[in-house]
């Protein structure tokens, strides 16, 4: 078997148009233009090219983006206060911090002081409980890019056997959250689980988020099961020239690809839906804040 690829690049790119057409109303109807914060500590090379994609489509569908560089040393103090300053401005819709954050700052702590209602992350604990117990939330933005793609490409995903691979706060606990709450059985493996391969096996539905570069393999995939990469791991590339390097998923493309019905590449899979789904959150906090109905297909 050879799997269709989920084109995730192109699925984005219609729900970042979508997201601008609901923006664009937003503004000639109401007068409001949605606005996103990102806050980045440090010089992290591989961060400083997120923050950059995502202000430049952020302002693609007509939104405000308001980026703030902070130097690594910055105190637990003021990074607090930037967020207190954010929280408190109206024109500031979402706020994202980007992760990790440098040692001697307690990341929950932040993460904690964010508006909730601002909180396009989905990280804070109000929304993990909302999420948890099936309330409305702002839905973190990976797992949700991963849930579009899995809606778009199966309909309904009731009563399918799901494996998600990796337990992180960001991505595997939301996402065992969501499949859940569309009716899957749910099992969630990480770095204890016994005999992974035998449990990624029975799974219609894999979904690698465990940072190691190319870990799952086609021997660890059901014929014809979807296989959700969520890995963004840079690697040497020799071959591509001295000092060269390029990205890999924590899949095995072409060995995983030969077994399974459905599979995202990296690049273009489940990244370019995250900040997809980034915007979506930011036009969905934005719509509540002002009292409007936020479109629906753009959430959870
Ligand atoms: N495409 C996107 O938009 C995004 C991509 N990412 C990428 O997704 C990947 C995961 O990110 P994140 O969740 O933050 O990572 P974390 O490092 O926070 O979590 C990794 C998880 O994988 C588990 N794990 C590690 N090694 C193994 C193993 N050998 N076998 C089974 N499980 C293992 C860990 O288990 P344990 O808990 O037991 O240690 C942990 O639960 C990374 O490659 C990251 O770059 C992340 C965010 C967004
Ligand atoms: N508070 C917070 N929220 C996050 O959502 C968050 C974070 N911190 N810290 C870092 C991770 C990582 N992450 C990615 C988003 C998009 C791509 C993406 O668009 N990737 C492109 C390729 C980009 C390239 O070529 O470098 C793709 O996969 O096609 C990747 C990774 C969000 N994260």
């Amino acid at each position: 078997m050879t799997a269709s690829i989920i084109d995730g690049k192109g699925f984005a790119a219609k729900v970042r148009g979508e997201v601008g057409r609901h923006v664009k109303r937003l503004k000639d109807e109401h007068g409001i233009t949605p606005g996103l914060a990102v806050v980045l500590v440090g010089e992290d090379p591989a961060s400083q090219v997120y923050v950059r994609s995502k202000g430049k489509q952020t302002v693609e569908a007509g939104m405000n983006s308001y980026e703030h560089k902070r130097d690594a040393s910055i105190s637990q103090e003021e990074l607090l206060a930037l967020v207190e300053q954010l929280n408190g401005d109206p024109a500031v819709h979402g706020i994202l911090v980007q992760l990790p954050l440098p040692d001697h700052i307690d990341e929950d702590l932040v993460i904690n002081a964010i508006d909730p209602a601002k909180d396009v992350d989905g990280f804070h604990i109000s929304n993990v409980g909302l999420l948890g117990t099936g309330q409305e939330s702002m839905v973190p933005c990976t797992p949700l890019g991963c849930l579009m793609m899995l809606r778009d490409f199966h309909g309904s995903l009731s009563g399918m056997n799901a494996v998600v691979v990796g337990r992180s706060n960001i991505v595997g606990k939301p996402m065992a959250q969501l499949l859940l709450g569309d009716s899957c059985t749910v099992t969630i493996a990480h770095s204890r689980t016994k005999d992974i391969k035998e449990v990624t096996r029975r799974a219609d539905i894999v979904v690698a988020a465990v940072g190691r570069p190319e870990m799952v393999t086609g021997d660890w995939i059901k014929p014809g099961a979807t296989v959700i990469d969520v890995g963004i791991n840079r690697i040497d590339a020799p071959e591509k020239g001295e000092g060269k390097t390029r990205l890999v998923g924590d899949c095995h493309f072409d060995s995983c690809a030969e077994v399974a019905g459905a599979i995202t590449p990296v690049p273009g899979g489940v990244g370019p839906m995250t900040i997809a789904c980034l915007l979506a959150n930011t036009l969905t906090a934005c719509c509540r804040a002002n009292g409007i109905a936020a479109p629906e297909g753009l959430t959870a």
